[in-house]
């Protein structure tokens, strides 16, 4: 199965967890499966945004970034974080390969625009050539993706690099590969209703109802919108959020008990 595993910043940042997630990515391989990672580093960059007196604006989810901190997202997730996880994972015993949107041109950003706020130098993907990613895994190499992605709209490539937030891109790229699966591991136990009760199953109508009451909230949303971008039809991929659970998190996540499991409507009726 081809699975694209998405791991926020906070699982990352502790030395104990990011090595159990790497145990749990060689224990997907062992067991047949084919991976990309795609990871998050919100936790990292905003330390080093706060050491440098930098001020931290979110909007639904996303970080409003000026081009001082374009400049540190591209270091801090294209460098630090993307470096330390591919270096976690051959430490288990996982051939990994390091990449950002730039690398073999895997992937290229426009701004993001919204009506409220100037979001600055946050991006979209806004087109993917996965040549590189397929190069990779033909060779048994688990590419592990960083999203920070060259701007489209840069001809002379000296505008900054677009800081696209990690479950956008992720669901992007799932797409764009044609994942069986798209993993989106966090901190939570599921996708919960307005009752704080996991939803295990939901559709694109069900995931529209919770977003009208207003139950989706912060980094949650920018994880549905992922969800959505590999989902909307025509898509065979199925989205999972489900929760970071230490060495056993991957294999945990493919069972159906945990988690919520999203589905496009399509799906649904030809399941029906
Ligand atoms: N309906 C919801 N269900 C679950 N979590 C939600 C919901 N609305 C908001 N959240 C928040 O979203 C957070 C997950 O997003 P985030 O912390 O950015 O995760 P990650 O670091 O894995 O990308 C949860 O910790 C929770 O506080
Ligand atoms: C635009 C935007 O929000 N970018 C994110 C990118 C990192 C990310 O998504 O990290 P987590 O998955 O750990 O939250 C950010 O700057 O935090």
């Amino acid at each position: 199965m081809r699975m694209l595993v998405k791991v926020g910043g906070a699982v990352l940042d502790e030395p104990d967890a990011r090595s159990s997630f790497a145990r749990s990515v060689a224990q997907a391989l062992a067991a047949g499966h084919e991976l990309v990672i795609v990871h998050g580093g919100g936790r990292q960059l905003g330390r080093m945004c706060a050491d440098l007196g930098l001020v931290e604006r979110r909007w639904r989810g996303l970080r409003v970034t000026d081009a001082r901190t374009a400049e540190v997202a591209l270091a801090i997730l294209g460098g630090s974080v993307n470096r330390i996880l591919v270096r976690a994972l051959e430490v288990a015993g996982v051939s990994a390969a390091g990449l950002s949107g730039a690398d073999g041109a895997l992937f290229d950003a426009e701004p993001l625009h919204s009506d409220e706020v100037d979001l600055g130098y946050v991006g979209q993907v806004s087109a993917v050539n996965s040549k590189l990613l397929e190069h990779l895994l033909a060779g048994g190499f688990v590419p592990v993706v960083a999203t920070v992605g060259p701007h489209q709209g840069s001809a002379g490539g000296d505008e900054p690099f677009l800081n696209v937030n990690a479950d956008h891109a992720a669901g992007a790229l799932a797409r764009a590969i044609d994942a069986d699966v798209l993993l989106l591991l966090t901190d939570v136990p599921a996708l919960l209703d307005g009752k704080g009760q996991r939803v295990a199953c939901a559709t694109l109508d069900r995931l529209a109802e919770l977003d009208r009451e207003g139950t989706i909230e912060g980094g949650m949303i920018p994880k549905v919108e992922g969800a959505l971008a590999a989902l909307t039809p025509p898509s065979r991929t199925l989205v999972k959020i489900a929760p970071w659970a230490g060495e056993d998190a991957i294999r945990g996540a493919l069972q159906s008990s945990v988690g919520t499991v999203l589905l496009s409507n399509s799906e649904v009726v030809g399941r029906g």
